[in-house]
């Protein structure tokens, strides 16, 4: 639904160039609620805002429902520097959301929701009617009169996303939406972003940098350090990658592992396999003592997930059989590094045979 091919974003100003997106290639397909995660400079605000042409690439390209968006006239001079009715016409279908509302304070709910409507066109009568449709769908029916200073955060973020929808948009961009909201409201305004996903089909792409946002909302995520995704996939699949550094972040367990003797394993249970004694199962069938240093069970995404960190006695290479028992039972199985070290891969049997 959305493609960027190796896009580039470089500001200049007089005295210096900052690189903020080098060379992006990012999928996010129909119908996914989609997660860019990185830290503050990171480029996640140039994404987004490339991806809907508020800023204009360097080079590269944005696909945005099969439509190549770089590729229709940018503002020209001969409109006052107003974008073309093309471009116009493609970003009417892309709604956004920001931190911090962007409403106008003069209008009521309704008239900003009717905003966008009055910009293409639409008659008051049927701007009116939708804007109460999309007010009802966002739970703020009674609130259609009131001015956007008599609301609460996450009702004024409410209001952002009825206007948003307005358009009749397939695809939605957040751009830290939940920044400036208390973990309750944030929640309830995750929680509709999921149902809108779900209900109108909606593809979402958000920007954050909250792991709790991407932990509870995304089925993809993506993550960016100095301008270039360093890791993205589906969040089940990074879960289950050894090594993920994402995984790791959205998933933290417990214990150092430079203060066990013995050999440290993560050890991450997924769907049916949480409910089975594998590490007791382990312990019986090789008659070793395993201490767990860590163990925590969430659900990320929709999905029931469980993290342990286990001590094995003896050193990597004594441990690989039962190491190959826990990844044969369909457990992702990975060795973390001690502070300061490197990440171990363990020997396959194989390797060792
Ligand atoms: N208009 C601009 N002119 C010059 N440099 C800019 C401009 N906008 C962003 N940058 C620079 O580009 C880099 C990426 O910024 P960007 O805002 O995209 O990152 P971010 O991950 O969204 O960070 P934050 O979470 O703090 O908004 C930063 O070094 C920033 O200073």
């Amino acid at each position: 639904m959305i493609t960027t091919t190796d896009l580039t974003k470089v500001y200049r100003t007089r005295d210096r160039e900052v690189t903020a997106l080098d060379g992006v290639n990012l999928h996010v397909a129909e119908g996914e609620v989609f997660g860019v995660i990185g830290q503050s400079g990171a480029g996640k605000s140039s994404l987004i805002r490339c991806v809907n042409l508020l800023e204009r690439p360097t080079s590269g390209s944005v696909t945005v429902a099969g439509q190549d968006l770089t590729a229709l006239a940018p503002a020209g001079r001969a409109d006052g520097g107003r974008p073309s009715a093309a471009l116009r016409r493609a970003r009417s279908r892309i709604g956004m959301i920001f931190q911090h509302f962007n409403l106008l304070s003069a209008r009521t709910v309704q008239g900003n929701v009717e905003l966008p409507l009055e910009i293409l066109g639409v008659p008051r009568r049927d701007r009116a009617r939708r804007a109460l449709e999309l007010l009802d769908l966002v739970g703020l029916a009674d609130k259609a009169r009131v001015h956007p200073g008599q609301l609460s955060g996450g009702q004024k973020q409410r209001v952002g996303i009825a206007r948003a929808l307005a358009g009749d948009p397939k695809v939605l961009l957040s751009d830290e939406a939940t920044s400036a909201l208390d973990p309750e409201t944030t929640r309830s305004v995750l929680r509709l972003l999921r149902d809108l996903n779900r209900e109108l089909g909606l593809t979402v792409l958000l920007i954050t940098h909250e792991m709790d946002v991407v932990k509870s909302v995304c089925d993809s995520a993506a993550l960016m350090r100095g301008g270039r995704v360093v890791e993205s996939g589906r969040v089940d699949d990074l879960l289950a990658t050894p090594g993920s550094e994402l995984a790791a972040e959205l998933f933290p367990v417990g214990g150092d592992p430079a203060t066990a003797g013995g050999t440290v394993v993560d050890v991450t249970f997924h769907g049916s396999a949480t409910a089975q004694p594998v590490i007791s199962q382990l312990a019986r069938t090789y008659h070793i003592d395993i201490s767990i240093l860590g163990a925590a069970m969430d659900t990320v995404a929709g999905r029931q997930i469980g993290r342990m960190r286990i001590e094995l006695p003896g050193r990597h290479e004594d441990n690989v059989v039962p190491i190959g028992f826990l990844r044969e039972r369909g457990l992702t199985v990975d060795i973390p590094a001690a502070a300061g070290t490197a990440r171990t891969t363990v020997p396959t049997e194989e390797a060792v045979k």
